[in-house]
């Protein structure tokens, strides 16, 4: 406390407080240059993001045969890793919607860090023996049991959802899903808040992140656009593509427990969240993770003569911690278990 005191950098202001007095974004919030989103819509998508049907997906798994939807997901996840998934109401919980109102901020590590344009709150969702009550908000009187129920809910989604990987991957149905119930999985939300800008050129709402999570499962804004995405395997090209808005819609996206653990025949898609001049946004974003303490690693079933190992070994917990230090200066967690090509090139050519 007073050491926060004496370096009041690290306490942040509440961004809809600078939305609601400022004209100008104060410099803590300006990116780079290069690193400005374009006022113009972002690039043209070279094809749509596919709406993935579950239940379709479930019957599939069942051996009823839908292996169209199969082939979407296997497509989407190619081609963006990520999908969007159709509610079929847009009340998602026991007929509420679901609204939350709260600030969090960044985690701030240096005085010329640059800031989101973002309050947020992070809470651990699961399971309840990581639960920090107090750190819940106690307004409004429902928000923890819609929370908690709202957790179980995504994670049935996220269970059909990685039953599916698994057998696009030829494993066993539930071999992710078995290694989620290992341990004391865990569930963070993140609830993000991004208040009108003025100047939505000179900010970014979030900065470009991969997810840590083995799948995320988002809750994003029915009217506001804002999120955007690069390609996996676009050679580097850096073109951001903005995620379309669908009413009543959940994106899934896998994260890079998943690219690492499926040794590379996943991409966690890198991005980002661009601030709106005319119009508030919100998002929430439940990470589903293995047990903070498990090793994640290629599975040794997807590791051969012909698919050289590229990620080396790491848990949830030393991985998050990578990741907030990586992201507070706009840098990638994924580079640090990164096997390089050097050290691929010269394993493949030991092994002949
Ligand atoms: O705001 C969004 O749509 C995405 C949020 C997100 O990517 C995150 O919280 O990790
Ligand atoms: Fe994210």
């Amino acid at each position: 406390m007073a050491e926060d005191q004496a370096q009041p950098w690290k306490i942040p202001p509440i961004v809809q407080e600078l939305a609601a007095g400022a004209h100008e974004p104060p410099s803590r919030y300006v990116v780079r240059d290069q690193d400005r989103p374009a006022v113009a819509a972002a690039a043209a998508m070279p094809e749509p993001i596919p709406i993935v049907d579950l239940s379709r997906l479930s019957a599939a798994e069942d051996g009823g045969g839908a292996d169209g939807e199969v082939a979407k997901l296997r497509c989407a996840l190619q081609n963006w890793g990520l999908f969007l998934e159709k509610q079929k109401y847009s009340n998602l919980v026991n007929g509420k919607e679901f609204r939350f109102e709260g600030y969090g901020n960044d985690v701030v590590l240096s005085e010329d860090q640059i800031l989101d344009w973002c309050d947020r709150l992070y809470l651990i969702a699961e399971s309840e023996s990581r639960v920090v009550g107090s750190l819940w908000p106690a307004r409004p009187p429902a928000f923890g049991a819609v929370l908690r129920e709202y957790t179980v809910r995504c994670r049935r989604i996220a269970d059909v959802v990685l039953a599916s990987l698994a057998r696009l991957l030829g494993l066993r149905e539930g071999r992710f899903v078995g290694m989620m119930n290992e341990g004391v999985a865990m569930t963070h939300a993140r609830f993000n808040y991004y208040p009108c800008c003025p100047r939505p050129d000179l900010v970014l709402g979030l900065k470009p992140h991969s997810d840590a999570s083995v799948i995320t499962v988002v809750l994003i804004d029915d009217a506001v656009g804002g999120l955007q995405v690069q390609k996996p395997n676009d050679g580097g090209g850096g073109v951001w593509y903005d995620v379309p808005v669908v009413p009543n819609a959940l994106l899934v996206n896998v994260g890079d427990a998943i690219e690492i653990m499926s040794n590379g025949f996943f991409t966690s898609p890198v991005h980002r969240a661009v601030a709106n001049a005319e119009r508030d946004r919100v998002s929430l974003a439940m990470f589903y993770s293995l047990d903070p303490e498990k090793e994640i690693e290629p599975l040794p079933e997807l590791v051969d003569e012909k698919r050289p190992r590229k990620y080396g070994k790491t848990t949830t917990k030393d991985y998050l911690a990578v990741l907030f230090e990586r992201f507070a200066g706009g840098a990638r967690a994924m580079d640090t278990v990164k096997i390089s090509t050097v050290e691929l090139d010269s394993g493949t050519s030991e092994d002949g």
